[in-house]
């Protein structure tokens, strides 16, 4: 079976001061890829306790399959704690040694990946170096066995969880990249080696360029900007995409939601200024909902771009 996307790296709640949501970068990503009707899966690790089990059937309900997610007998299910500010932008309190910072290399995890139309994962998940090893060997098979697959690093800088050699490493296996305005500049610095390298500090065809050189794999680079939408491009395309005006109930997500749209929009072949737009439109959609993983009819949504 050959997939349309894995979502490798972190599932969990996030214990909103409403109560908990599903959460987890790549989770988000893969519970929004199905509900826009794309044939996704989730690699990734809970606990043998009662959130872990709660966590599963969350994700049996939503049509996703639960194969290749393990479960660890000794760390628990990731619980976060999410601070909101008064604009509805979170600050996330995450615990050491979860179930996902024992991600475990397996056959199946290989398989899906060697085959997968598309892989998302981030950075979180590489605080740990078992975690690290595992998501680079299957970004390793999925670029021998399907060069021409999109996997997209969704990179979500959260301090002090940063490992730069871990980001490096998983920029040279990645094709597309996707990250905040204000992670833009922390990651220019983590990739040049000389202060004076970089044309400046903020995402313009200039900086995106000494990038693109740098990595070579990398086909895309999409840098979001909050209520002020989002910029993507290729190596020769520039869009920008201005944000809507929509009442915020929290943002948590909304850059995950930003990122099913462009896979979507990707895997679809849209031209690249449709894909943007569709993008901007999810990750709004989603801000203006409690949590990152609101059920959404986001298959309509997707056929009104179609016309
Ligand atoms: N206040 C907002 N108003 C309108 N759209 C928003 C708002 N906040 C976020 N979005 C949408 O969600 C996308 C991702 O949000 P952003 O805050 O940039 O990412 P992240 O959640 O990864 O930090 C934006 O590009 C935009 O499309
Ligand atoms: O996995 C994470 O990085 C944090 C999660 O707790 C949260 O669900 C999340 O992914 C939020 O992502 P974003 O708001 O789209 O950046």
């Amino acid at each position: 079976m050959s997939y349309d996307l894995i979502g490798l790296g972190e599932l969990l709640w996030d214990c909103l001061p409403e109560g908990r949501v599903m959460g987890g970068a790549p989770g988000n990503v893969v519970f929004h890829a199905r509900q826009l009707g794309l044939n996704a899966a989730l690699a990734t690790r809970i606990g043998d306790d009662l959130p872990g089990r709660e966590l599963l059937r969350q994700v049996k309900s939503i049509g996703l399959p639960t194969h290749l997610i393990q479960v660890d007998a000794h760390r628990p299910t990731s619980l976060v704690t999410v601070e909101l500010d008064q604009t509805g932008s979170a600050k996330y309190v995450f615990t050491p040694d979860c179930a996902w910072d024992g991600l475990e290399q397996s056959p199946l995890w290989l398989e899906a990946c060697a085959s997968a139309r598309s892989i998302c994962f981030g950075s979180l998940a590489q605080r740990g170096k078992r975690s690290h090893q595992t998501i680079l060997s299957c970004l390793d098979v999925s670029r021998e066995r399907s060069p021409a697959a999109c996997r997209l690093f969704d990179i979500n800088l959260r301090a002090p969880h940063i490992d730069r050699e871990a980001i490096v490493a998983s920029l040279r296996l990645t094709s597309a990249l996707k990250l905040n305005e204000d992670e833009w500049p922390l990651l220019m610095r983590m990739v040049e080696s000389s202060p004076q390298g970089f044309p400046s500090t903020t995402f313009e065809k200039a900086s995106a360029e000494v990038v693109f050189e740098k990595f070579p794999d990398l086909q895309w680079i999409c840098v979001t900007q909050g209520k002020a939408g989002l910029s993507l491009c290729t190596r020769g395309e520039w869009i920008k995409v201005a944000g809507q005006t929509i009442q915020v109930v929290d943002t948590v997500g909304a850059g995950d939601a930003t990122s099913a749209g462009l896979i979507y929009g990707h895997l679809q072949q849209w031209p690249l200024e449709k894909t943007a737009r569709f993008a901007n439109t999810l990750g709004g959609l989603v801000s203006s909902h409690r949590g990152a993983t609101p059920r959404l009819p986001l298959q309509q949504l997707a056929a009104q771009f179609e016309v």
